[in-house]
């Protein structure tokens, strides 16, 4: 199966990196965004400020506004937007292709994850996930990042690891995608939760406290799922958790300080925030586990503050007056 030429579709932080990644790979890239002025500054000054500011890409980055014929199709779009990026796209262009969803969230309405979302849309495409500790900033500055790719054959998710990879850019193959893609759609729930114990004051032991036991709140989860608990001592699972619930940088760790702060999610949203995925995955997470009979008591506490039913007090206070349990 040849693998050289990648199509990333998304033209926000993660899908530039992501090209950037691939063209250092030594693949051919063409990154496919929505307007075409930014298209034009790619292909121009070969940089995207706006989604990438600073950062020189690679000359032979070729941005478009429309998907053309690749080996590799990458999606990079916000995960409510994948099921729309999709049903716009001409099936011959996803049929028998490697799809790799990079993507951290569950949908709104289906409680999908992104490769259900493919299976319903193009279920002729073969699926992969991609997720783990990088911050797009880190990827296209040629800052040594590891990820984790799931799919279902080992053979072609190695290949597809080994396309990719380059001198600052590590996917270690992996076949637990249910595993990989709830860890990642999780770990910005949780680094709402942590930025929010941050901006609350609430101080680092109580971040440390969130982090563990959202870990083996997330485990009950990914196994309910159908996933593996092993896969979440991996890059996916720990080293995601680890990087977005304890860094400023990340814009859900950055989107819960400003509601530990006090601030509703209207008015943050209204503020301009940047993507936070974890907004609009912590209903769907609750609902999910709900559905599942799981106790989830960390992604309840925060679908309540975002939502705006609870204040931060009050979730502690509940939390931490739970009938004292053994640390299974
Ligand atoms: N930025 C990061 O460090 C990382 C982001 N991700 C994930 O990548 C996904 C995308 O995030 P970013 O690129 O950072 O966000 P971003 O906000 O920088 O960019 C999102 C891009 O998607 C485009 N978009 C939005 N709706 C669209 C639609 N309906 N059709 C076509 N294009 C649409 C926007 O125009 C924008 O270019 C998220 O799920 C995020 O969790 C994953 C790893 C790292
Ligand atoms: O997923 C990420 C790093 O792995 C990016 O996190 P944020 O979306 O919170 O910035």
């Amino acid at each position: 199966m040849p693998l050289d030429r990648v199509c990333v579709i998304g033209g926000g932080a993660w899908g530039t990196a992501l090209a950037q990644a691939a063209i250092l790979a030594g693949r051919t890239v063409h990154l496919v965004v929505r307007d075409v002025g930014q298209a034009e500054e790619i292909n121009r000054s070969h940089s995207n400020s706006r989604a990438l500011p600073g950062q020189e890409l690679h000359a032979g980055l070729r941005a478009t506004t429309h998907p053309e014929e690749a080996d590799i199709v990458i999606l990079a779009v916000p995960a409510q937007a994948t099921r729309t990026v999709l049903a716009g796209m001409d099936p011959a262009l996803l049929a028998g292709k490697p799809v790799i969803l990079s993507a951290k969230g569950l949908e709104t309405g289906t409680l999908a994850r992104q490769s259900e979302i493919l299976a319903d849309m193009a279920p002729e495409a073969v699926p992969f996930v991609l997720s783990g500790p990088s911050f797009a900033s880190d990827l296209a500055a040629g800052r040594p990042t590891a990820v984790t790719l799931a799919g279902d054959d080992a053979t072609q998710t190695s290949a597809l690891a080994a396309a990719l990879a380059g001198p600052s850019f590590r996917p270690y193959a992996a076949d637990d995608r249910v595993g990989v893609e709830v860890a990642g759609a999780l770990k910005n729930v949780y680094a709402l939760a942590c930025g929010a114990v941050e901006g609350a004051g609430l101080g680092a032991s109580a971040r440390a406290a969130l982090i563990a036991r959202g870990y083996a709140e997330m485990a009950r989860l990914v196994t309910a799922m159908g996933g593996s608990a092993h896969t979440l001592t991996g890059l996916a699972g720990l080293g995601d958790l680890t990087l977005t619930c304890t860094s400023v940088q990340s814009r859900n760790y950055q989107f819960g300080m400003a509601l530990g702060a006090g601030r509703q999610t209207d008015a943050i949203l209204a503020g301009g925030a940047k993507l936070a995925e974890g907004v609009a995955t912590a209903p769907v997470a609750a609902a999910l586990a709900r559905s599942l009979g799981i106790d989830a008591p960390l992604i309840d506490a925060v679908d309540a503050v975002v939502a705006g039913r609870a204040d931060i007090a009050t979730i502690v206070a509940g939390l931490m007056s739970r009938p004292l349990k053994r640390e299974d």
